[in-house]
């Protein structure tokens, strides 16, 4: 578990300062894989950078695992620090040592003895799929294999905390996939606890399941993955979750609405959202035969977030007051997020 409680970070150069993180509250629990997204400059390097240590926070605590890492010597940090594995965007791999060499490293390090140090370099390699490259040197290896290296060093030490800082931002998007489903695998066979830092929203809805947005040091909203993508309430989030889904009316239909406005004055318009099972019922029928409403659906889409399926819909309902608020009601109580919207 990851806590960050009431967190600022300000820099300060030649009598300027730079206030990079400001009153984060942050909680990260075990067997999570937390998504941070924001834009350049946001903060999430540094947020990062703060979980292990490598800044120290103006203000505010760093909790890790129950421990307290603001109040502990370097030496006693040290120890903490070797729960926490660190991956990079730029895989920061030793050019001159081969592959084995790069992953034995922190085994190295720590004083492992030679037997040990082979089982478990073996065993990392054959995990990111890489037994066969053992004995080449990065400069032979692709990005993705790169990566995959980065990936098994940070894991030698046998982590509970796995921090990946835009570790896809310098791989082509079917290297990201494999790089992606093998942080999952991660999580699942180790129960490493994994946070990923990235400005690409594809990543947080391919693997992480919950998320925090952050703008201009602050975390200006968090949640989970289902719960941000469905309804984000922050403008930056939306602007986020638009990159992967298209959730609003497109303009032709909205143009539409406005033209026929007139028309539909005892209509009203609902956003509404199915989620998992939800998605499969076949409400609109219901609607229709049990709430005599006319429905017009205006807009859909499905996406898949973490294997749970969330379908969008935009539906013109049309009945008259009291029946059109039996409808709505019914829904609710289903579950189902509604929420009236408008052109
Ligand atoms: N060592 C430093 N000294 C001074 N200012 C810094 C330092 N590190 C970061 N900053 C500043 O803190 C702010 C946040 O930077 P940070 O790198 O954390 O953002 P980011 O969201 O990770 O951006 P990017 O995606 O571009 O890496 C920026 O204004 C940056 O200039």
């Amino acid at each position: 578990m990851i806590e960050l409680k009431r967190i600022s970070k300000t820099f300060e150069r030649k009598g300027i300062k730079n206030e990079a993180l400001k009153n984060i509250d942050l909680t990260i629990n075990k067997g999570d894989i937390f998504g941070v997204i924001g834009y350049s400059g946001a903060g999430k390097s540094t947020l990062v950078r703060l979980v292990n240590f490598l800044e120290r926070p103006t203000e505010g605590e760093v909790w890790i695992e129950g421990q307290p890492l603001h109040k502990y010597s370097p030496s006693k940090l040290r120890e903490v620090k070797k729960t926490i594995g660190m991956v990079f965007q730029h895989f920061n791999l030793l050019e001159t040592k081969t592959v084995f060499q790069n992953v034995a490293i922190p085994l190295i390090l720590s004083k492992e003895n030679k037997d040990i140090i082979k089982k478990r370099v073996t065993e990392l390699l054959e995990f990111v799929g890489l037994s066969d490259k053992m004995t080449s040197y990065p400069s032979e290896l692709s990005g993705g294999q790169k990566q995959r290296v980065g990936i098994a060093r940070a894991l030698a030490s046998n982590p509970k905390i796995l921090l990946c800082d835009e570790a896809t931002s310098a791989l082509d998007p079917q290297t990201t996939q494999s790089i992606l489903q093998l942080l999952k695998k991660i999580n699942r066979e180790y129960h490493i606890t994994i946070m990923i830092i990235t400005h690409e929203m594809s990543v947080i809805k391919e693997v992480c399941n919950r998320v925090a947005v952050m703008e201009q040091g602050s975390i200006v909203e968090q949640g989970s993955v289902l719960e941000v993508f469905g309804h984000p309430k922050h403008e930056t989030s939306r602007k986020f979750v638009k990159t992967v889904i298209h959730n609003t009316l497109t303009d032709s239909m909205k143009k539409t609405l406005l033209e026929e406005k007139q028309n539909h004055h005892d209509s009203k318009l609902f956003k509404i959202e199915l989620v998992g099972d939800l998605a499969s019922k076949p409400i609109i029928n219901e609607l229709i035969q049990n709430y005599q409403v006319n429905v017009n659906i205006l807009f859909a889409n499905t996406v898949d977030i973490q294997e749970t399926a969330l379908v969008i819909l935009y539906i013109r309902l049309n009945g008259g007051v009291k029946k059109v608020g039996e409808a709505v009601r019914y829904l609710e109580g289903l579950g189902i997020r509604v929420e009236e919207a408008s052109v």
